[in-house]
């Protein structure tokens, strides 16, 4: 044990410490994956743009290829005429010029030929043997999208550990990239408990519970674009715990354990992070309801994490979500605030009563303008379902009267 372990810390403050004393930012390691099968994960690396798109200018129309200059002023009543030198085959390169006084046959997605600056659509025009009759006048770069002018070769398309979705796929493979470096974070999941049974279990003895809180855990992570393994259900005896617990630490990056962090079951969890290395547990509690018993340990010379949550479903939610989340991204080197966080202040539909000293989250439910809190208990597991998301009432913050505005978290 590293003999310095902090107690009760505020949540800001606990990630900070960790962080620090942790020496994070981590390496992680990293592959390669295609990009369908890149889609929700993180990525490893900044993506530069390796070539201008469109590689050459091109044609949005089908239509005539012209000198812009050459079809002022043209209308229905005083329409200009050009001659026509041939027609732009698609998929090749031109090997025709357009000067003065001429134009070319271009169909959509055509390369637009040397000496032209804009497309006039085939509709505005009439063709008799080579002469084009041009009835409306077009603009420079009208029709036309200019080589790069969508992307120039060695823009910064996509930040390192940003999630790959489908908003990036198009542009990626417009420009050749097919493979990508994601990151390869993995967490394994612990469930403590003699109560706990697993959830597949399809009728529960009295005094049982089903596991409802690794996938909820694993669900957070995955949509976070991390790798989640399960490891099934510890019961409450130490030497369970350790051989469940180091086997996951053996195939994962982090390990999270829920259940088992409160005081009459705590010693094993703490026996556990005190034997996983140095500098073992570093932090009991933090400063937050629910989820006050959280504890957080670590290996710093094999890098590795474990994390325990408090085992009320409620609970290791809000842990989840308020804390563990942003502790990965600080751990990867992201930006604290996760992918989720969307932070707003709004007026309260009722009045919230909280308690100062510790900062609580609520979760709540958006009306119109307002914001509801619900009424749950931390043993619930209904309560997130038809939540918008978690109202935060600082520390220094008791009662919120109905119309005042208070922070929401949004999904
Ligand atoms: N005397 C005290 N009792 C408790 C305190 C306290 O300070 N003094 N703290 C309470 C708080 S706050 C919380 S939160 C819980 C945390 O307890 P643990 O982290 O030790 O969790 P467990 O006792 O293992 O479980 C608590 C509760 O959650 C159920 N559970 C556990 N694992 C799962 C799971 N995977 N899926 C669904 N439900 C689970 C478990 O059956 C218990 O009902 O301690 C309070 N008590
Ligand atoms: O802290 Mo417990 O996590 O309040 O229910």
């Amino acid at each position: 044990m590293s003999g310095f372990v902090k107690e009760v810390l505020p949540r800001e403050e606990a990630l900070n410490f960790v962080s620090e004393i942790l020496s994070f930012p981590w390496d992680v390691n990293t592959y390669k994956l295609d990009l369908l099968s890149a889609v929700g994960k993180r990525l490893a690396e900044d993506i530069y743009a390796n070539e201008d798109y469109p590689p050459f200018s091109r044609s949005t129309r089908d239509g005539y290829a012209v000198r812009a200059e050459d079809t002022l002023g043209s209308s229905q009543g005083y329409p200009s005429f050009l001659t026509v030198v041939g027609e732009i085959p698609m998929g090749a390169v031109p090997n025709i010029k357009v000067s003065e006084g001429e134009a070319a046959l271009v169909y959509t997605g055509g390369a637009i030929p040397e000496g032209a600056d804009a497309v006039v659509m085939v509709e505005h025009t009439s063709v008799l043997q080579n002469t084009l009759e041009v009835r409306k006048s077009v603009q420079r770069g009208e029709n036309i999208i200019c080589k790069g002018e969508d992307v120039a070769k060695g823009k910064l398309l996509l930040k390192k550990n940003s999630i790959f979705d489908f908003r990036s796929a198009s542009l990626l493979s417009g420009l050749g990239i097919s493979k990508i470096n994601i990151l390869d974070l993995s967490v394994g999941v612990v469930s403590t408990g003699d109560e706990v049974v697993p959830e597949d279990t399809p009728f529960v003895e009295p005094g049982k519970i089903r596991d409802s809180n690794s996938t909820m855990i694993g669900a957070l992570l995955k949509r976070e674009g991390y790798q989640v393994r399960k490891y099934g259900i510890a019961l409450d005896d130490l030497e369970d715990l350790m051989k469940l617990t180091n086997k996951a630490m053996d195939e994962n990056d982090v390990v999270i354990l829920s259940g088992g962090s409160s005081v009459s079951s705590r010693d094993f969890t703490i026996d556990v992070m005190n034997n996983i290395g140095e500098p073992g547990l570093v932090l009991r509690g933090l400063n937050i309801s629910p989820g006050k018993p959280t504890l957080v340990g670590g290996n710093k010379n094999n890098r590795k994490l474990l994390i325990g949550l408090p085992g009320h479903p409620l609970s290791c939610s809000v842990v989840m979500l308020t804390f563990v989340l942003s502790l990965l991204a600080s751990m990867i080197g992201a930006e604290k605030d996760t992918l989720w966080q969307k932070k707003i202040f709004i007026p309260a539909g009722k009045d919230i009563y909280g308690r100062s000293g510790v900062e609580e989250f609520i979760p709540a439910v958006l009306n119109g303008e307002t914001v509801y809190p619900s009424m749950a208990k931390s043993g619930f597991i209904s309560a997130l379902r038809s939540a918008d998301g978690l109202v935060r009432l600082p520390e220094n913050r008791e009662t919120v009267r109905k119309g005042e505005p208070v922070e929401v978290w949004l999904w």
